[in-house]
């Protein structure tokens, strides 16, 4: 469930400022969506110019965007830790926390935006709200659809079965699973609600971020804005 609007040139500024943070000899998290795109073709361009990085993709999607511009890719499951991700969302806070999830990536998302030792958000302008308010994705295992659904509507949600535009039947994830977007409304507590997502069984991941984002560069007409989780 991709946020509406936003414009191309936003998202490639915010993309391409975000990617000046990455220096010789980092492992870089490489996120998904049309702003982080930006990101890694800038990175690739920065390869062209002999940066000497390696990527970690969060998605089939941004794995095969790294190797068609030339960054060396390697495997999520061959690093302990990351220096820098660079990773879009579908919505940031005034806190900084995020709904993710757009593209369906988030578990992988999570696990690479969370073992980054700086985190950096990508977004347009159209993304930033006061209160997180737009349905949370929560990729499920397939058998826990049912059960899934229940929990989230004890929890207050309306959860929708996300479905293939260019598929007939659900989305299923680079992992095999089914996505639920799951509308809470405004999120008043976002942190309490991640919590409560985690410990549903049958949920693989869900697309709340709270307290992960060291910084959010926003694209805007004619600059790029960076907000950081402790402004001085
Ligand atoms: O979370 C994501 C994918 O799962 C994306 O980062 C999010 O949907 C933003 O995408 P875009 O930059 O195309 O608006």
């Amino acid at each position: 469930m991709k946020t509406p609007g936003g414009s191309d040139a936003a998202k490639r500024r915010a993309g391409e400022h975000a990617a000046e943070v990455v220096t010789d000899g980092d492992v870089v998290g490489l996120g998904t969506g049309s702003t982080a795109a930006h990101a890694i073709r800038a990175l690739g361009r920065a390869v062209d110019d002999g940066l000497d990085v390696r990527g970690v993709a969060t998605s089939y999607a941004s794995r095969d965007l790294a190797r068609e511009v030339g960054i060396p890719v390697v495997g999520l499951d061959s690093v302990e830790r990351i220096d820098v991700a660079i990773d879009g969302a579908d919505q940031v806070d005034d806190g900084l926390a995020l709904i993710k999830g757009g593209g369906a990536a988030h578990a992988r998302e999570k696990v690479v935006d969370s073992a980054a030792d700086r985190f950096v958000v990508v977004v347009d302008p159209s993304k930033e709200t006061p209160e997180l308010d737009r349905p949370v994705p929560v990729e499920i295992l397939p058998d826990a659809r049912a059960t899934v659904r229940r929990a989230l509507r004890d929890l207050g949600g309306t959860p929708t079965l996300r479905t293939a535009e260019r598929k007939d039947g659900p989305v299923v994830t680079d992992n095999g699973n089914l996505v639920l977007d799951a509308d809470f409304g405004t999120v008043a507590e976002p942190r309490a609600l991640a919590t409560d997502l985690a410990t549903i069984p049958g949920v693989v991941e869900h697309g709340l971020f709270v307290g992960l984002a060291d910084e959010v560069h926003v694209g805007g007409a004619d600059g790029v804005r960076v907000r950081t989780a402790n402004p001085e």
